[in-house]
């Protein structure tokens, strides 16, 4: 048996909009830009540092890395959207996948609380999944049911120091959707909005306004479900350290 951890739990997000739905909920003590955007304070008296890695699972791996040397957390979660590949999802749902997988490399278990309702499991990959065939056919090799590029690695780093990440991820461009790679310009590597890129697309292409519309409707759908779950999972956690 060991002691209880006594840092914080800390919170992994990719995107300054997934980072957002957490942040607004922090009653927060800091923020600090580098090496990695964070902001520490409390969430219902628990300790929370938020963590926007980036996209991509070189991001990934480093701001693990330093945000496990640097907090020594109690808890890792990884929070954010993913893509649907399971055709049955619609967009919004929260997965707690039970493992992460990625071609070529070993399925890696990831935390649960208690019995969840089937076996989730997600895929990581260094890229998009674009297009509705291309979703169909990586749901066909590889059986994971939401796909995206980070929690591979968190999870790799993770097991390195012992520690095993919880994963909430909601569905934010289901099967049946295409990724309009051009929306994905408009994000930064580190997941900030350039506000410049938005504005040369709508003037370069001014029906791209539906289509940043579509977007925003799905991320709120997706965000409120993902802060829901988080929170849950956050309430129930001060009772376990770390994961089994
Ligand atoms: C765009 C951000 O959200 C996740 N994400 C959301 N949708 C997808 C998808 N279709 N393919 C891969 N990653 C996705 C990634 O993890 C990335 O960080």
């Amino acid at each position: 048996m060991t002691s209880e951890p006594t840092g914080p739990a800390v919170v992994l997000t990719a995107v300054a909009t997934e980072a957002r739905i957490v942040t607004r909920q922090l009653e927060a003590e800091s923020v600090e830009r580098t090496p990695f955007w964070h902001s520490a304070g409390r969430i219902d008296r628990r300790e929370v540092v938020v963590v926007r890695m980036g996209v991509g699972p070189a991001r990934a791996m480093r701001a693990t890395a330093w945000a496990i040397d640097t907090f020594a957390p109690s808890h890792l979660l990884v929070c954010g959207f993913a893509g649907g590949l399971d055709p049955t999802l619609r967009m919004g749902t929260v997965l707690q996948p039970h493992e992460v997988h990625r071609q070529g490399k070993p399925p890696i278990p990831l935390a649960n609380l208690g019995p969840t309702s089937g076996a989730t499991t997600i895929l990581s990959r260094d890229e998009l999944a674009e297009t509705p065939s291309e979703k169909e056919d990586l749901f066909r090799r590889s059986g994971c049911q939401a796909v995206d590029m980070e929690t591979y690695e968190v999870a790799s780093v993770a097991a390195e120091h012992q520690i095993t990440p919880y994963v909430i991820r909601a569905i934010s461009d289901d099967a049946h959707t295409s990724l309009d790679r051009r929306f994905m310009r408009l994000v930064d590597s580190s997941g900030d909005v350039r506000p410049g890129k938005v504005v040369t697309l709508l003037l370069s292409n001014p029906t791209s306004v539906m289509g940043l519309m579509r977007l925003g409707r799905d991320a709120t759908i997706a965000s409120d479900a993902l802060w829901a779950s988080l929170r849950h999972t956050l309430e129930r956690l001060s009772r376990r350290p770390r994961a089994p």
